[in-house]
């Protein structure tokens, strides 16, 4: 299958900072990937090479089989890097026909991705009317405008409110059930959970980790609370490891089981007071990766 995306050893460096350090980077077709780091990893400085809108330092990169910013590129990627710009005093529905025109889109696509993200009801609304939410839509909406193969979005969700964030995932989501090839930075590793297949984890400009968020699934562990807790520790080692975190146990086990953990230990007298799912998995590899690296060789290189 060939990658989309795919980056080697990319390297932006600005004056003496290493913003990004030897990325590399595939994103397949169909795929929802997920770029998450915290606050400054370089995720933005990486799309905007990917998009075309600054040049690498070093390094090799290569989107829809051409160089970013080609063409044939352009035409085939829709992006949402920082804050979408439109004009404030023209509606959502004319900020559209504007791109549209200028790509050369159909009156009949505006209509399809304003169905796409919801606003149709408030096409015609001025866009300085709009909520966070629906501003962070329509600049979905302008990059699905040119019906592309692959989209790119720089934390779509950052800074809506709890609603906002539903929205824009069951849409990001929606994108990718219908066949479309999706590449989303984030700093939320619950976010990327929920809507990616696949993530890789960067880090002071450095690809620490790359997962498919199934596996990680897999490997959430049980929290049980139980007692006589050595006796229920004994019964819960048939399942997987169990290892003692504060005063509960910690399994693990396939969440999916849970029922069956649960029914195993009531039938043995036990007396269960929680049983639940930890999100551990991921929070765990990446504060790991990133406070090994943290406290590693420094990114800013003054030399
Ligand atoms: N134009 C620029 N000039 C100088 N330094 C920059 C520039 N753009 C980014 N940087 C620096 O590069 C590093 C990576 O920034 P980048 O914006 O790519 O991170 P990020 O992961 O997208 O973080 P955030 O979510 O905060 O935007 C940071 O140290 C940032 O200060």
């Amino acid at each position: 299958m060939d990658a989309l995306v795919e980056v080697s050893g990319l390297t932006k460096r600005y004056g003496g900072t290493l913003a990004v350090d030897g990325v590399d980077l595939k994103v397949l077709p169909g795929e929802v990937y997920g770029f998450l780091g915290p606050n400054g990893a370089g995720k933005t400085t990486t799309l905007r090479i990917l998009t075309g809108l600054i040049a690498p330092t070093s390094g090799t990169v290569r989107v829809l089989g051409g160089r970013p910013g080609d063409a044939a590129v352009l035409k085939g990627t829709g992006s949402m890097i920082e804050s979408p710009a439109f004009y404030p005093y023209l509606s959502g529905l004319d900020n559209l026909r504007l791109l549209a025109e200028y790509a050369g889109v159909s009156r009949q696509r505006i209509d399809e991705v304003l169905e796409l993200v919801d606003l149709t009801d408030r096409a015609k609304d001025r866009f300085s009317t709009y909520s966070l939410g629906m501003k962070q839509r329509l600049g979905v909406a302008a990059a699905l405008l040119k019906d592309p193969e692959l989209v790119i979005l720089d934390e779509p969700t950052n800074g809506l409110d709890p609603a906002g964030m539903r929205d824009m995932r069951r849409l990001i989501r929606e994108l990718g059930t219908e066949g479309r090839t999706v590449l989303l930075s984030s700093h939320l590793l619950g976010e990327v959970q929920q809507i990616c297949d696949r993530v890789g984890i960067i880090n002071a400009g450095r690809m620490v980790a790359e997962h498919n968020v199934d596996e990680l699934r897999g490997e959430q562990e049980l929290v049980v609370r139980a007692t006589p807790k050595d006796t229920a520790q004994a019964i819960l080692t048939r399942f997987g490891s169990v290892h003692q975190y504060d005063d509960t146990l910690r399994v693990q086990v396939d969440p999916a089981q849970a029922a069956e953990v649960n029914r195993v230990l009531v039938e043995a007298g036990i007396a269960v007071s929680e049983l639940h799912t930890t999100e551990r998995a991921l929070e765990d590899i990446f504060f790991e990766l990133t406070t090994e690296l943290s406290t590693g060789e420094e990114k800013t290189d003054v030399g």
